[in-house]
């Protein structure tokens, strides 16, 4: 006999609930596992919609793309909004515990790297991460192998019409994207003149939107590891707020950026 679905089965919620294990008697260890938990669970959301759009883009089918796009950018905002809960830590909460991380980062996360590499942010150097797990290295391996969003938004624009350089469109997905004046150029274009380029012109403000919550996610960081750590080195090994600063110009769709000072 099946048993009834309830509440607690339905979510895994035994499961769920024995998950959090804090590593001292801090008060806020708890605090710190459970941002940092959900922050992995509505990850694995943003990878969910990413591929879907990413489908949907490689098949022109642009206005189903818009909605994985626009539910993937406001996932991003819950996410930078969390960091006013972890930001009610101060740094004498934070001293009692951080021992207990030792040389532990997210730095390490393996679906923060996946996002990355399929928004186009490629760099294969953080692969030796998961020696220890090989399903998270695969889907690493996986999303950095394959096409960004932003390399199949320009196969889609060079179908609509756009003159992509030939260079672009055939480059070695694996490695950084390079901004390219030939993409500016043709997306200019689209955004002169909008009507004529409906569709990819909404697709490209949506790109916008999750770069710009990418980048709203960042400096909340930076921002909340200087009130709570200040200068001090991260446990990952590097500088620590200013290896984080280094980051917030990093942008998966540069040209959609540039090309507003053309405009
Ligand atoms: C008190 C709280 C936090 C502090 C002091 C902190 C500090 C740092 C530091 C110093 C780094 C650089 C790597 C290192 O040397 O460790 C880093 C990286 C990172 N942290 Fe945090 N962090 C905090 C909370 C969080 C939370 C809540 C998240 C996720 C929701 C997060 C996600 C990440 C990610 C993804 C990176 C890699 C960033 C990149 O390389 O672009 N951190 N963090
Ligand atoms: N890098 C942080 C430690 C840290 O925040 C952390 C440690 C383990 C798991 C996730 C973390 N979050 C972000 O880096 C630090 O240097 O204090």
């Amino acid at each position: 006999m099946t048993e009834t679905m309830t509440y607690a089965r339905y979510l895994a919620l035994d499961d769920l609930l024995a998950c959090q294990h804090p590593r001292s008697d801090a008060d806020d260890e708890l605090l710190f596992i459970i941002i940092h938990q959900t922050k992995e669970l509505w990850l694995k959301q943003m990878i969910r919609e990413l591929r879907l759009a990413l489908e949907q883009v490689r098949a022109d089918r642009l206005v189903p793309a818009y909605k994985a796009l626009a539910r993937v950018s406001r996932i991003q905002a819950v996410m930078t909004l969390s960091w006013d809960v972890l930001a009610t830590m101060t740094p004498s909460d934070y001293s009692r515990f951080r021992h207990a991380l030792g040389p532990s980062s997210g730095f390490q996360s393996d679906q923060f790297r996946t996002v990355e590499y399929m928004l186009g942010l490629k760099d294969g150097k953080f692969l030796t991460y998961q020696d220890d797990r090989p399903e998270a290295r695969a889907a690493m391996v996986t999303a950095l192998g394959a096409p960004s969003l932003w390399d199949e938004a320009l196969a889609a624009a060079a179908r609509a019409g756009l003159a992509i350089p030939a260079a672009v469109l055939g480059r070695d997905v694996t490695q950084p994207y390079e901004p390219s004046e030939g993409v500016e150029a043709a997306f200019l274009e689209v955004y002169r003149d909008p009507q004529r380029y409906w569709d990819l012109y909404q697709l490209a403000e949506k790109l916008v939107d999750l770069d710009d919550a990418m980048a709203a996610w960042r400096h909340k960081h930076v921002l909340t590891v200087e009130r709570v750590i200040g200068g001090k080195r991260g446990t990952g090994g590097t500088a620590g707020a200013s290896y984080l600063h280094s980051t917030l110009s990093k942008r998966a769709f540069p040209e959609l950026w540039s090309l507003r000072t053309l405009l």
